[in-house]
């Protein structure tokens, strides 16, 4: 597997494929100053990626916005990482480019999207729908039939609560406990979650 990008995400995702003993090919970064990520050479920019035809590969971008700009552009040939130790129903669904990480669970019916982040410890329940790009990061527990939009990001140890509608490209602040339906772009904080303001991408 190839890995598109050398920071934090990438050390993340390599980490994940050696406990799932998959190869690294090598990693392409726009930086010209790392040279190495957990002994993974960096081979090149994404323009060099790109004129390689290599496959498979995955983006290690942690940025919602920036991964959907870099998925539009590398289209063919992107696969997920999924950690041997995540909790994942046989009656789930994960898509292209997606990242399950340790002792994530996934349950019954649940679809995840495309280049998905699902960070560790993460909690999604049975019947959910997460979005293309969104990113559900450690510790946050997602109830039973939640709608989450594209690219929306719900903060480290976040609740929301069964059947809840959240809308694309928001953000659910660190700890914030969602108890009602959440409009695009809405920043929530607190408990119970208020919209601080709304995410201006
Ligand atoms: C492996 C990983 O690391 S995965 C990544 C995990 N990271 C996260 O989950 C981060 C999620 N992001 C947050 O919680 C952010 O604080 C955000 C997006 C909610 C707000 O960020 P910013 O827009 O920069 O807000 P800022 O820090 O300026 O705070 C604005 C106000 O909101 C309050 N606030 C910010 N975040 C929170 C929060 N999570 N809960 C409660 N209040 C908050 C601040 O105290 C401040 O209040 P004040 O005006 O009364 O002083």
């Amino acid at each position: 597997m190839h890995i598109i990008g050398a920071g934090g995400q990438a050390r993340v995702i390599i980490d994940i494929l050696i406990a799932a003993n998959q190869a690294i090919e090598g990693v392409w970064d726009e930086s010209t100053t790392i040279k190495a990520v957990l002994n993974q050479p960096v081979r090149g920019n994404l323009k060099d990626f790109k004129a390689s035809g290599l496959h498979p590969f995955i983006i290690a971008i942690g940025n919602n916005l920036t991964r959907k700009k870099i998925a539009e552009e590398l289209n063919v040939g992107c696969r997920s990482a999924i950690h041997p130790k995540s909790a994942i129903s046989a009656l789930a669904s994960i898509g292209v480019g997606t990242v399950v990480m340790a002792n994530a669970s996934v349950n019954v019916g649940t679809t995840i999207g495309k280049h998905v982040i699902i960070n560790t410890n993460a909690s999604v329940d049975h019947d959910c729908h997460i979005g293309d790009y969104a990113h559900v990061s450690p510790q946050a527990g997602i109830g039973g039939g939640v709608y989450v939009g594209e690219g929306t990001h719900i903060g480290i140890g976040a609740s929301v609560k069964h059947g809840v509608k959240i809308g694309k490209w928001a953000i659910v602040g660190a700890g914030a406990v969602v108890i009602k339906d959440v409009p695009d772009y809405a920043v929530i904080v607190g408990n119970p979650g208020r919209i601080l303001k709304y995410n201006p991408i």
